[in-house]
């Protein structure tokens, strides 16, 4: 991968997840004139300038030349001479589509070609490109200027040699890039917060807990214990000495129990008026500017306390 002094990165669309990216690569170049945005938005640079900042705390690294940034006037001058392509549109086919259709026409021939998207997978983006090889899946958790994960999922035909150089470039840059193997529905991560969040909606909509009561729960058990160890290393301590099969085999009569017992909510039921209701009355507006700073100081102790831990 090419130096921090002379890498190019371009990234497409810069919403919520695009400028997010911004912030964070920015903390990482040189320069910010590094850094090329294309967005189509009428008021790009005001939002920028107006966004950006948000971004930005008296803990965070220093403000950027925003300035500096290079803001593409066409995808193809945003693309030429990039060694990363990044982009964050909407998440709809027919975009992501036509998008890599025409980014492949002015993009060098080794730059890597990464889509932020939830649940679109490669095969299907890269379907109109000559060489369907280039395309990857890297998508984050949000905001990736502070979440570590990044879920690098592959089509059939994606080239080894672009995931290896994915990984290293978000590994050397102290990110957690997970390669998936295939292209299930949702990825992996969210798979695992939706089955989560299926259960929650049914519990709060058979009159168990209530919205708030389950985040209280969340937040003051499985939360911060699968920030320090994910639910495997969790439930393998949890067997002692015979391990995750000591807990099946200690547990398993109640987990069998509770998947027997699970709900199964679907999209569009019910449900949704009366939950989505609490869920505004419990919370309103988030202050997301709050949320961000205190993950960023929660993820900075974990990996703290996670190397103090190594080096002793
Ligand atoms: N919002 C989230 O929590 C997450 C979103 N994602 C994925 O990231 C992608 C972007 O999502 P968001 O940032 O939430 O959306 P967003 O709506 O906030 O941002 C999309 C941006 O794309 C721009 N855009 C629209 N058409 C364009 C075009 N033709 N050329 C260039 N830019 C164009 C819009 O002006 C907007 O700034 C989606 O694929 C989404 O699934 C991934 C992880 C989390
Ligand atoms: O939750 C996240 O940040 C991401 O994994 C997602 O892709 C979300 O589902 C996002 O699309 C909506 O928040």
């Amino acid at each position: 991968m090419d130096s921090n002094h002379d890498l190019k990165i371009t990234l497409i669309g810069t919403g919520t997840i695009g400028l997010s990216f911004a912030v964070f690569h920015l903390t990482h170049l040189k320069s910010p004139s590094q850094l090329t945005i294309y967005d189509t938005r009428p008021d790009l640079e005001k939002y920028i300038q107006d966004t950006l900042l948000s971004f930005y705390s008296s803990s965070s690294p220093p403000i950027p030349a925003i300035s500096e940034i290079n803001i593409a006037q066409s995808l193809k001058s945003a693309v030429e001479g990039a060694h990363i392509i990044q982009e964050s549109g909407p998440e709809n086919l027919p975009f992501k589509t036509a998008l890599w259709k025409e980014v492949e026409q002015h993009a060098t021939k080794d730059a890597l070609l990464w889509s932020s998207t939830s649940g679109i997978p490669a095969s299907q983006q890269s379907r109109e490109m000559q060489d369907t090889s280039r395309l990857l899946v890297v998508h984050p958790y949000n905001p990736p200027n502070i979440m570590p994960l990044l879920e690098l999922v592959p089509s059939p035909d994606t080239r080894a040699e672009l995931i290896e150089r994915t990984q290293e470039f978000w590994r050397a840059r102290g990110r957690v890039p997970v390669h998936i193997k295939k292209e299930v529905t949702g990825f992996v991560a969210n798979r695992l917060a939706f089955a989560l969040l299926r259960e929650a909606i049914h519990l709060v909509d058979a009159g168990v807990v209530t919205v708030a009561e389950v985040d209280d729960i969340v937040q003051n058990s499985m939360g911060p214990r699968w920030a320090v160890a994910g639910p495997f290393k969790s439930y393998h301590a949890g067997g002692g000495a015979g391990g995750l099969e000591g807990f099946f085999k200690n547990i398993g009569g109640t987990v069998q129990g509770c998947w027997d017992d699970a709900g199964r909510a679907n999209v569009g039921e019910e449900w949704e008026q009366r939950i989505f209701r609490e869920a505004e009355q419990s919370y309103g507006s988030v202050d997301t500017t709050e949320r961000d700073m205190i993950t960023r100081r929660v993820l900075e102790a974990v990996k703290l306390e996670k190397q103090t831990s190594k080096d002793d």
